[in-house]
């Protein structure tokens, strides 16, 4: 029986994906004991908010906003259903992604790098040099915006990847923008107000891979996290996995078909002057399927200067709750530790600095 034991290399030994047949795992992937308690006693989500972006254009548009509002600031996710993305576009980009994930492992080693500074790689866990644990993970993930500049970096195999990489990451862009507009609008803000907020913006398209664990009570896929990005839309296959911290508990968001998932990152929580929360989530192997997620990252480009739309700090009662960053100096801080759920407060106006 093959033993997966991650080393600093080319990526051939590190993925999780390159061992085909069933493993026993390295220490390095053992959770602690703490984290394993937590994969117990998991509850599944009654009901997810829907939002029908149909719904957005008719008569009902101002409930449906306000049904956004209670979501984003409650829940910190939604889904999202007639969203305009095709279900054939939907299903061809979940079967190509599973294609560059199946084919053999020296197609895409190339792309494979843990320098969270080159924008298009193949990596496994999440940042491999600050891990004491690793997750049961690899991953593509690439710019989309502009295509122009971007898609010669995209793999070249399967040979149908960039065309249809492209048309989904451009269907992605058009939901995510009505997104920002819906989302700008119900916190009071102009419509444009995060996406100028974004600058020149960056849209990051990431494909998740887990393979199945041998171990699913000893690891995780991915651990707790809050998104870095300012909002996260995910496609799911039918394998569940992901979960979500709610009011102090783990839940299992049940598989979605047709839908998207959308949850809130680090930079709307800020954008928003802490009004809307940043969703911790984590998501967790099994032993029988592989599971594949395709999360678009929407968020600043490196240069934006973030912080807490003035609309939203005016207020006495609410001054800032967050002092002005780059999305550069964000991440330079996000990339520096392991995975965790508190970036933000490296960032934070102190209570009694707020008051000065
Ligand atoms: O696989 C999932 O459902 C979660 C992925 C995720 O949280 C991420 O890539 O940031
Ligand atoms: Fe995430």
């Amino acid at each position: 029986m093959a033993v997966q034991v991650p080393k600093s290399g080319n990526g051939m030994d590190e993925m999780v994906s390159s061992c085909r047949e069933r493993v026993s795992i390295h220490p390095k992937y053992l959770i602690s004991e703490e984290e394993r308690k937590s994969l117990h006693g998991v509850l599944t989500l009654a009901n997810v908010t829907t939002i029908d972006f149909e719904e957005l254009e008719g008569p009902f548009r101002m409930q449906v906003i306000e049904k956004l509002r209670q979501a984003c600031k409650h829940d910190g996710y939604f889904e999202v259903t007639n969203h305009g993305v095709a279900e054939g576009l939907m299903e061809q980009m979940m079967r190509v992604a599973e294609e560059f994930f199946e084919m053999p492992i020296e197609d895409r080693a190339y792309l494979y790098s843990n320098d969270y500074k080159r924008r298009t790689r193949v990596s496994t866990s999440f940042n491999v040099g600050q891990e004491e644990t690793l997750h049961w993970r690899d991953y593509l993930r690439h710019p989309c915006h502009p295509l122009e500049d971007h898609i010669d970096s995209w793999p070249t195999k399967p040979e149908s990847y960039r065309r249809i990489t492209a048309e989904y990451a451009t269907a992605m862009r058009s939901l995510t923008m009505k997104l920002l507009e819906v989302i700008s609008e119900s916190l009071g803000l102009e419509k444009d107000h995060i996406a100028n907020a974004l600058g020149k913006q960056n849209q990051t398209l990431q494909i998740n891979y887990y393979p199945p664990c041998p171990n699913p009570d000893l690891t995780l896929a991915l651990g707790a996290h809050t998104d870095p990005n300012c909002l996260t839309v995910v496609q799911h296959d039918q394998v569940s996995g992901l979960q979500i911290m709610k009011d102090g508990s783990w839940f299992d968001v049940p598989a979605l078909h047709g839908a998207f998932f959308v949850n809130i990152g680090d930079q709307l929580q800020v954008i928003s002057n802490g009004e809307y929360k940043s969703l911790v989530h984590r998501a967790v192997t099994n032993s029988k399927r592989r599971r594949i997620s395709i999360p678009s990252f929407y968020g600043p480009s490196l240069d934006a200067l973030i912080q807490p739309a003035p609309l939203l700090a005016a207020a006495n009662s609410r001054s800032a709750l967050y002092c002005p960053f780059t999305y550069q100096q964000f991440l330079d801080h996000f990339y520096s530790q392991r995975l965790v759920t508190n970036t933000l407060e490296r960032f934070e106006i102190s209570a009694s600095k707020g008051e000065e």
